[in-house]
């Protein structure tokens, strides 16, 4: 599937146009944000229309209105979906996003040309996500390098211990995200996170990603200490963005 997925964005690279630049964006830190959170847990509340394993999440989709929604539910963070083949997304739903909230906004896509990088600035977006799967673990330190000179942060994701430990060889990330899902059976296991969690300096910022639905998921990763996580079908599925996350810390809906 990534492959796949891959593929697609290469070809749409090849046609990439840069888009006007978003005026009036203030850049907001996501780690600040994560480590200043008010919950023991960061939150970084997920906008995703669809996914490939699940299909559709939500008809009709407001990205502004969810953005601000999550945003007064007390999330720490957002993070938009752009892509459009597979998740429904595109560069308009983070740019509404952007402009809805004062919290940053992580722009959630495929990145394997620098050029996305520069697009990502012109939109709005505060990080990008670079998929260690998806690139070198050279080009991943040249595109993070690449980020924080335009003066994005960048959340970089493995999902096994041998990416991590190529991450690890090449470069120390500040904010490191770790995937529960296994890319090829898209199953989600916190193991994951428990697993790779040993490995990982103690000073940099982490972020469990995918899979993370209930509030015994919460407490296992605040037990493991880890300092945020990424939660987008379980805050897309529950009836208000406010009930989902309130749910997920065991809070009374006021
Ligand atoms: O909906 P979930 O299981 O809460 O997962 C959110 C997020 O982690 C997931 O959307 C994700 C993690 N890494 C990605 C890379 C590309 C696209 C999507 C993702």
């Amino acid at each position: 599937m990534l492959n796949q997925i891959l593929e697609t964005k290469k070809t749409e690279c090849k046609t990439l146009v840069m888009p006007e630049e978003t005026k009036n964006i203030s850049r907001k830190s996501l780690k600040e944000a994560l480590i200043h959170s008010n919950r023991p847990l960061g939150i970084i509340a997920e906008i995703k229309k669809a996914s490939p394993s699940k299909g559709l999440f939500k008809e009709n989709l407001e990205p502004d209105e969810v953005a601000r929604d999550y945003a007064q539910a007390g999330a720490d963070a957002i993070s938009v979906l752009t892509d459009q083949v597979y998740f429904q997304g595109s560069n308009t739903n983070l740019i509404k996003a952007k402009q809805a909230v004062d919290i940053p906004v992580l722009r959630k896509d495929f990145i394997i040309d620098k050029r996305q990088i520069e697009e990502s600035r012109l939109i709005g977006a505060d990080a990008i996500l670079l998929i260690a799967s998806a690139l070198s673990a050279k080009k991943l330190h040249e595109f993070y390098l690449e980020a924080y000179n335009l003066g994005l942060e960048a959340l970089v994701e493995v999902h096994d211990a041998n990416e991590l430990s190529s991450v690890l060889n090449e470069f120390k990330p500040e904010i490191i995200g770790i995937n529960n899902r296994n890319l090829k059976t898209f199953e989600t296991t916190l193991e994951t996170t428990a697993q790779l969690l040993p490995m990982i300096p103690k000073e940099l910022v982490i972020v469990s990603e995918s899979g993370v639905k209930t509030a015994e998921d919460i407490d296992l990763l605040i037990s493991h200490q880890v300092t945020g996580a990424l939660v987008g079908e379980a805050l897309m599925t529950a009836p208000t963005p406010k009930e989902g996350l309130a749910h997920l810390f065991r809070e009374r809906v006021k």
